[in-house]
């Protein structure tokens, strides 16, 4: 655990007491592999159990980290978690809604009202400055364009990009990237923040950057974090260690 999440640690004693943001119980997620041809009739297609009961609960203000070897289902929970995709079986909520009984439209307003995306290749659109990618969330939301350009510089000088709101993702460092993707993810002001390797395409030093403002943002935000990397899983009050599909353990 790092210094800083120490004396973030210390400051939360009223942690248990927080908003449960996010919560799944005896998840489970199977994926149909195969055409239906070949040796396997429709329908006696081999199914991959790639979630197999994972409880969990993430509340306001704590960190939690995913780790796992490639294929024990950390993209699975996050695509869950993050209301991209429906449960086979079990329990799943995200602020209070109940990700299964909602359709696809349904899950695309629950996550524009409460759930920011951070990836670990940014994905920002090339031809946008970076205020614009920030902003671009809000079009959705119905902001006018005063609001949105105010809301967006606002939230890059938050990141420590003011001087930056007119570049295009292309003029800037990876972790300036990154750093933007974080404030358009911010934009619409969610509870929940979920990141894939946020820190796999940058080096060490543009990471720490990174990870700084993930640890500020835990302070009042509910984060889940998928990543093969000690220094960034180090950020979370807990990690989760998935195994084929399965909670392995957890280390606090
Ligand atoms: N769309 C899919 N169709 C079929 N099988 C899938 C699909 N997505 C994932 N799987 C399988 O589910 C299991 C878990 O995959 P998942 O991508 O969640 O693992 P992961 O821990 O994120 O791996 P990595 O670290 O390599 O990204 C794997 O066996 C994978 O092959």
């Amino acid at each position: 655990m790092s210094s800083r999440n120490q004396g973030r640690s210390v400051t939360r004693e009223g942690a248990s007491e927080r908003a449960v943001i996010a919560a799944c119980e005896s998840l489970v997620r199977e994926y149909t592999r195969g055409s239906g041809g070949g040796w396997f009739g429709s329908g006696n297609l081999p199914t991959v159990r790639a979630l197999d009961g994972v409880s969990l609960s993430v509340r306001r203000g704590e960190i939690v980290g995913i780790e796992g070897p490639s294929g024990s289902g950390k993209s699975t929970l996050l695509h869950l978690l993050a209301a991209l995709d429906t449960p086979t079986a079990g329990e799943l909520t995200v602020a209070g809604e109940d990700v299964r009984r909602r359709s696809e439209r349904g899950r695309a307003k629950l996550r524009l009202e409460h759930i920011g995306l951070v990836f670990q290749r940014f994905h920002l659109l090339p031809a946008l400055s970076a205020r614009a990618n920030v902003a671009l969330p809000l079009v959705e939301l119905g902001w006018s364009k005063r609001q949105r350009r105010e809301r967006a510089t606002s939230l890059l000088e938050d990141v420590g990009l003011g001087e930056r709101a007119t570049h295009r993702p292309g003029q800037l460092s990876g972790g300036e990237q990154q750093r933007v993707a974080i404030a358009r993810a911010l934009a619409t002001e969610p509870d929940l923040l979920i990141a894939d390797e946020p820190t796999g395409e940058l080096d060490t030093a543009t990471g720490r950057q990174v990870l700084d403002l993930f640890e500020d943002l835990g302070e009042n935000h509910a984060i889940v974090l998928a990543s093969h990397d000690q220094p960034t899983l180090a950020i979370a009050d807990r990690v989760i260690s998935l195994r084929d599909g399965r909670v392995q353990g957890a280390d606090r």
